[in-house]
């Protein structure tokens, strides 16, 4: 969440986080090669929704003033904590290239492509993140008993995108002995939803694209909109078969099942008001549609299900939250029906693919672990990039600025990330602003019974005509050949002048 260079005791008492590129010491945000400058952080001011109603009790409001008041503000197209590097999209010393990555079905890569894509997990899941480190306590308990300490720590690249998604989601402490207040969620149940998960996913490609030494590195997704209760995804090639041994395990042909999860002790934290570190403890559990008990979630969602949401028009109404209706968000998350309508009992599209895997995957604080995570949340995106594209013109693509949950106001700084980044920025069509685009074949609708009634009108009278003219055809032929039988002249000089014309080819051999 924060550089590393920014988390000593004086970082945190100044609040200031404005580091130098790297190989220009002394040189805050690159300022003297014009890239940028150390400026003071603007949060956003507009009231959020009902849903938290306390104020000052959490690390997370108006992020992310509670650690750091002052950051790089980058000019032109550089970007960076330290402008020190490129925004989305492009590249060179100037950032004056564009590139864009095509993100791509996992089904459809080959089998290097494959092979290759769960090598670069393994390594990423392994590999410790070059610049970012994790806070692992509450503001209020970051500096050791001396005062010389901070309570922070190194997180490989992978675990850092689990750690991200939990410490959006966790429950706010409301101190010793009494219960956390689980009505916040910075991440999900509002329009943030698809502009958090945008940018988290970003994240993770940029970040493998830097260890792989790969710009052309693309996270691929899973189109889980295929119905049924088969997890196709769920082989040894890719995310993993089911155990021989263990419904609710990983075989162990499979990397995956050598992975072991963080984040995973929610009571303690709850309880303690602690935070998740970089511990791992347990494996990964999947046991795609086998939760019995919950007969609704056996089966993903179906392709129509995707041409339903694309359909609507808004792009989120009030309240902005996990029950709203007619908003593509609330349905493209999954808490209303495919065509938009709210129903508390229903779980469809994204929220519907997590509880399909019934373990890791289902559970908000801990999903991240499953890496079939980053595949359900890279086609999620793709539908939103979608709808962004489809919808543009018509003007009906509109962000709200206020009165969404806390976290969710267009303005608001996505919690935690670092440098501060809005959900405004994230709410753009893709190809053009963030250097990705999705190759995707998108479901047609099918036909309603009303144009396939048309269709077959128009057939029969097709059919009908062309019928009609070869009758009419036939008929006229015969009629006429009848009529050469009436003509014998006609028919005797029509013989003559062809045995004139044999007469005269022969003469000439
Ligand atoms: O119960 C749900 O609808 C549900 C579970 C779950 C887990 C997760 O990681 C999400 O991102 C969403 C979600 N929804
Ligand atoms: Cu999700």
């Amino acid at each position: 969440q924060f550089p590393r260079q920014c988390v000593t005791p004086e970082g945190l008492q100044s609040g200031t986080c404005c580091p130098s590129p790297t190989g220009l010491p002394n040189d805050e945000c690159g300022s003297s090669t014009g890239r940028g400058q150390c400026v003071s952080i603007t949060a956003d001011r507009r009231p959020h929704g009902p849903q938290y109603p306390h104020d000052g009790r959490d690390d997370r409001e108006r992020w992310p003033l509670r650690f750091f008041n002052r950051t790089c503000q980058c000019n032109g197209n550089f970007s960076g904590f330290n402008c020190g590097r490129c925004r989305h999209g492009l590249t060179g010393p100037n950032c004056d290239q564009r590139v864009t990555v095509v993100r791509r079905n996992v089904m459809q890569m080959s089998a290097d492509e494959k092979r290759a894509f769960v090598d670069a997990l393994g390594q990423a899941k392994r590999t410790v993140h070059p610049d970012l480190v994790i806070c692992t306590r509450r503001y209020q308990e970051i500096f050791g008993p001396d005062g010389a300490s901070v309570q922070f720590e190194n997180i490989t690249i992978y675990n850092y995108f689990v750690w991200t998604h939990y410490y959006s989601v966790s429950k706010t402490y409301m101190g010793q002995g009494q219960q956390s207040f689980g009505g916040v969620d910075f991440s999900h149940e509002g329009p943030g939803f698809v502009t958090w998960h945008r940018y988290h996913l970003l994240q993770l490609e940029r970040d493998m694209q830097d260890m792989l030494g790969d710009p052309s590195f693309a996270l691929p997704y899973w189109n889980f909109a295929i119905g049924g209760s088969e997890c196709d995804i769920c082989t040894d090639d890719l995310l993993g078969a089911r155990s021989s041994f263990d419904t609710n395990g990983i075989s162990s042909n499979s990397v995956f099942s050598q992975w072991r999860v963080i984040c995973e002790s929610v009571e303690e934290y709850e309880t303690l008001g602690t935070i998740c570190n970089s511990t791992e403890t347990n494996p990964i559990r999947r046991n795609p549609a086998g939760n019995v008990a919950r007969p609704m979630v056996q089966r993903l969602p179906d392709p129509q299900d995707v041409i339903d949401c694309l359909e609507l028009n808004t792009f989120d109404t009030p309240p902005y939250y996990s029950t709203s209706s007619q908003s593509f968000r609330n349905t493209v998350e999954g808490y209303s029906a495919p065509q938009g309508n709210y129903d508390p009992v229903v779980r469809s599209l994204h929220n519907l693919a997590h509880l399909f895997l019934n373990g890791t995957g289902g559970q908000t604080h801990l999903s991240p672990n499953d890496p079939i995570f980053v595949l359900l949340h890279t086609f999620t995106d793709a539908i939103f990039d979608e709808w962004l594209q489809r919808h543009t013109a018509a003007g009906t693509v509109v962000y709200p600025e206020e009165n969404a949950p806390i976290g969710h106001n267009r303005e608001f700084n996505m919690v935690p990330f670092w440098p501060p980044v809005r959900n405004a920025e994230m709410f753009v069509a893709a190809p053009d602003n963030l250097g990705y685009t999705y190759e995707v074949q998108w479901p047609t609708r099918a036909y309603t019974i009303s144009e396939i009634i048309t269709i077959a009108i128009v057939a029969v009278v097709l059919i009908v005509a062309v019928v009609g003219g070869v009758i009419g055809c036939a008929v006229r032929a015969r009629s006429y050949r009848s009529a050469e039988g009436l003509e014998p002249l006609l028919g005797e000089q029509f013989r003559r002048y062809s045995e004139d014309e044999r007469h005269a080819s022969q003469s000439v051999v």
